[in-house]
């Protein structure tokens, strides 16, 4: 592929690789964007749209953006805010994967127990703006200045040994299962922020003329997160009890009621949350609904 082949489409980033990868793939095939990516190619030409994916890694992608170098990319809001990227990309669409926290942590076992304790210490993270930016604040709140400032090391990964390798008193990483930080004896004390994958796109688009592209693709994707949030409902309910059932599933706009044959009876159906199921099913049960149905939707525009 040379960079003519490039020219007048719609790049859009996505990670090479780590926590968002897979999902990146699952959204870019429930969108219909369809590519052959050429064993270790970064860039490859979407077949049946006006794009060119790039693979880049997660951290590089605000900047590609925020630049206008790529006109569209998925990435951590994390890392928008730790590249000081938050003014110059806007942030479509929260995705609802790759949820997680950056965390302040210390060992279990240490006499550090709060931020306060730790500030005038070493830190090592892979967040070291946002770190830097933190404590800075507090070295500022206890007049640390000079040598008693909190030093604030990078490194690239594996920051949960830094501890137990004597580098650092405390460090700030992400943190969604807890999993790694309890592995290594750490606890959290403080939060920096939550994160979750966005869809992205340039403040200062260096290709304006692509905006339709852009909105085809943004609501495109919309469509693949809503349908894994939802679920359809459809159940049979005794007239009378119509409204106290349609409390439960009031749906997004409103739920569909038809008439069956037994006009004593109705059934309704109604969109609802995926991870409110079955608390739904069991209110809907109290009230007196039948033939209780729960379908997935494969895409949506809603
Ligand atoms: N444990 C996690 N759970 C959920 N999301 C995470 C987790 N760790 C990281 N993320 C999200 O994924 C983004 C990329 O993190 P990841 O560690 O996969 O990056 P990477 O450095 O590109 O990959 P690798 O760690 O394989 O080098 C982070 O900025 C964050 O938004
Ligand atoms: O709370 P948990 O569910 O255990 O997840 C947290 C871990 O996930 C991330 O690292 P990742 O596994 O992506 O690898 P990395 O250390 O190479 O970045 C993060 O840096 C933590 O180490």
């Amino acid at each position: 592929m040379n960079a003519d082949s490039l020219d007048g489409r719609l790049l859009f980033a996505i990670p090479k690789k780590g926590r968002l990868h897979e999902k990146c793939l699952s959204i870019l095939s429930g969108a219909d964007i369809q590519f052959r990516r050429h064993h270790r190619l970064d860039v490859c030409l979407v077949l049946n749209h006006n794009i060119a994916l790039v693979f880049l890694p997660a951290s590089d992608i605000p900047s590609f953006v925020g630049k206008g170098n790529v006109d569209l990319g998925i990435t951590g809001h994390d890392v928008i805010l730790e590249a000081e990227m938050q003014n110059h990309v806007t942030e479509a669409l929260r995705l609802g994967f790759g949820k997680c926290a950056l965390q302040v942590q210390v060992p279990e076992a240490s006499s550090i127990k709060t931020v306060e304790d730790l500030a005038g210490k070493r830190v090592v993270t892979s967040f070291e703006v946002l770190s830097a930016e933190y404590f800075g604040k507090l070295d500022e709140k206890f007049n640390l200045s000079g040598d008693q400032k909190t030093r604030i090391e990078y490194v690239g990964g594996s920051v949960e040994a830094a501890c137990a390798l004597g580098l650092a008193d405390g460090i700030v990483d992400l943190v969604e299962s807890g999993d790694t930080m309890r592995a290594a004896g750490l606890h959290a004390i403080a939060t920096l922020l939550e994160s979750e994958a966005v869809l992205i796109k340039s403040t200062v688009p260096k290709h304006p003329e692509l905006a339709p592209l852009i909105d085809l693709v943004t609501s495109r994707i919309a469509g693949v997160i809503a349908a894994g949030k939802y679920v359809v409902c459809q159940y049979n309910i005794p007239r009378d009890k119509l409204p106290a059932a349609t409390r439960v599933t009031p749906g997004r706009r409103a739920p569909t009621i038809s008439p069956l044959e037994d006009e004593k009876w109705v059934g309704v159906s109604s969109m609802v949350e995926k991870n409110k199921i079955a608390v739904i099913m069991d209110e809907l049960v109290k009230i007196g609904a039948e033939d209780i149905l729960i379908f997935n939707l494969d895409n949506c525009r809603v």
